[in-house]
């Protein structure tokens, strides 16, 4: 039988990313413990909230966009005073390896007209399908305000709303052509932001998809600074001990706790729950899970993405513009075939897009390293170039079913998640719900604390 001092329990987390940071957050903050909590790392706090520095400035390279009604997001920024960056909507267009299928002008009557034109009504009932997916998914926020948690990410799913499952065994094409979609839409504009979001393409599930459509949407935002600074606010303000160590055995002990071996330190902390925050399937990271009744299996594999930030000037003459004065800001692409998913002008994270003079910096996403060949088609020149290899998200290829957020009295894993749709508001509503639970596993009753809940103002 597990004891725990019920006022000050002993908590592991593992991963400071956005996930860890935001469990560590939520278990101070609103259960009414006051737990002692070790964060271990591999990687410096932040994971896959990451800058580049180039020529004095830093660019974002891993989760970069936040959506207008991700509210915990938007919710930490406010508590810790940090500024929204303005963004600037550049032109976007499509390009299907050949030329642009649709470009944007200087006029933004003429585009939205133009927009219009090409994909008619399947806009406007994408527009409106996003919209009522959002509606829904928003109810997550009272849920865990008044205290529930799931073990299981469908259960999860389901209290926004149970169709959200359905969502998960069709693809996205799929589904768009059941809702009347046309296929012009399907093969260039959601394929197309399906590759910029997660190299991938209409062929994922229709949750995750959805989820990158609302990636597109107007109102995204980043903070000025970069959004590594979260991260680091919500260790700070959770006063948990950060400790820069590899994990690679979690034991259960015959008292029903939990030890952890590191790789580089002898030491066999115990304590009283173990949270997991960082992905777990066979390529990303490898536990050892010693003692326990039943071995566990983490299915699925995470895509590779390619970040290659560019300082130099894009090649006019390859993308068929007058001159490099007529270059877009936003090149998404449409072709599954080509090296290459994205090509993007980036902003330092210190600036609002467009102020001052910062460097041409442009963020190209691929699935495989660019050749020296490919590189010198994308650009005309170029100074520097930065190349940062992610495992980045899950491959969304419907195959793999949603797992569990516990995996053991006492044991959660917060990435789980990610096989719904991997964004930094899915990290933080994953680890709000492992916090509640394993909160409840300590003995505090969960949904009696709804007076010290996180409150969002609206
Ligand atoms: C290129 C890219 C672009 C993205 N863009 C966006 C975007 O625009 N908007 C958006 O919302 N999301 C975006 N995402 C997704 C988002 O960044 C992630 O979903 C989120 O940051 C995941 O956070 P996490 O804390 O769960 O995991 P991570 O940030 O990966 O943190 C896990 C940490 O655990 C550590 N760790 C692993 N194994 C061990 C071990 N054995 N011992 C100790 N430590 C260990 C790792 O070092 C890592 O730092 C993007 C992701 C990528 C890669
Ligand atoms: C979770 C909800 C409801 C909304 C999130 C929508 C959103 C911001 C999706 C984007 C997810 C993602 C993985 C984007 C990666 S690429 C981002 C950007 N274009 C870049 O250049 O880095």
């Amino acid at each position: 039988q597990q004891t725990v001092d019920p006022v000050e329990p002993r908590i592991a987390i593992i991963g400071a990313g956005i996930s860890g940071t935001s469990a560590a957050y939520f278990l101070s903050k609103t259960t009414g413990l006051n737990p002692k909590i070790d964060i271990y790392s591999k990687d410096p706090v932040g994971g896959r909230m990451a800058t580049v520095n180039i020529h004095g400035f830093d660019f974002e390279t891993g989760g970069s966009i936040l959506h207008p009604r991700n509210r915990y997001m938007k919710q930490f920024a406010e508590e810790f005073g940090f500024k929204q960056k303005k963004g600037i909507s550049g032109k976007f267009g499509l390009y299907d390896g050949s030329g642009f299928v649709y470009s944007e002008g200087d006029w933004s009557v003429l585009n939205v007209a133009s927009l219009l034109w090409r994909y008619g009504f399947s806009l406007l009932k994408v527009n409106t399908l996003i919209g009522d997916m959002l509606n829904q998914f928003e109810r997550i926020y009272n849920v865990q305000d008044d205290g529930y948690a799931f073990s299981n990410v469908a259960d999860l799913l389901s209290a926004m709303d149970p169709s959200f499952n359905l969502m998960l065994e069709r693809t996205l094409e799929e589904g768009l052509k059941q809702m009347g979609v046309s296929s012009l839409f399907i093969d260039e504009l959601a394929n197309a932001i399906m590759r910029v979001n997660y190299g991938q393409s209409t062929d994922a599930h229709q949750f995750v998809g959805s989820v990158s459509l609302a990636g597109a949407e107007t109102g995204l935002w980043s903070l000025r600074g970069g959004n590594k600074k979260v991260p680091q606010a919500l260790l700070n303000a959770s006063r948990a001990h950060f400790h820069e160590e590899e994990v690679e055995a979690i034991h259960l002990n015959t008292d029903g706790r939990f030890s952890l071996r590191f790789k580089e330190n002898d030491e066999m902390p115990s304590y009283d729950a173990v949270i997991l925050a960082t992905p777990v399937t066979n390529d990303t990271s490898s536990f050892g899970f010693e003692n326990f009744p039943r071995q566990f299996h983490f299915p699925g594999r995470y895509h590779q993405t390619i970040c290659t930030m560019v300082q130099g000037e894009v090649n006019h003459k390859t993308f068929g513009f007058a001159d490099a004065s007529s270059i877009i800001d936003d090149i998404f692409t449409t072709n599954r075939t080509l090296f290459f998913n994205s090509l993007a002008r980036n902003y330092p994270v210190d600036m609002d897009d467009g102020e001052g003079d910062a460097p041409s910096v442009w963020k190209v996403f691929s699935n495989e390293p660019l050749t020296k060949e490919e590189l010198n088609t994308l650009f005309s020149s170029i100074n520097e170039t930065y190349v940062i290899h992610w495992k980045a998200y899950p491959e969304y290829d419907g195959t793999i079913s949603t797992g569990n957020f516990t995996l053991h009295p006492g044991l959660y894993h917060i990435n789980a998640i990610e096989f719904a749709a991997s964004a930094m508001e899915m990290s933080v509503i994953g680890a709000r719900n492992v916090a509640l639970l394993a909160a409840s596993h300590l003995g505090v009753d969960i949904q009696d604390r709804k007076a010290q809940s996180f409150h969002i103002e609206l």
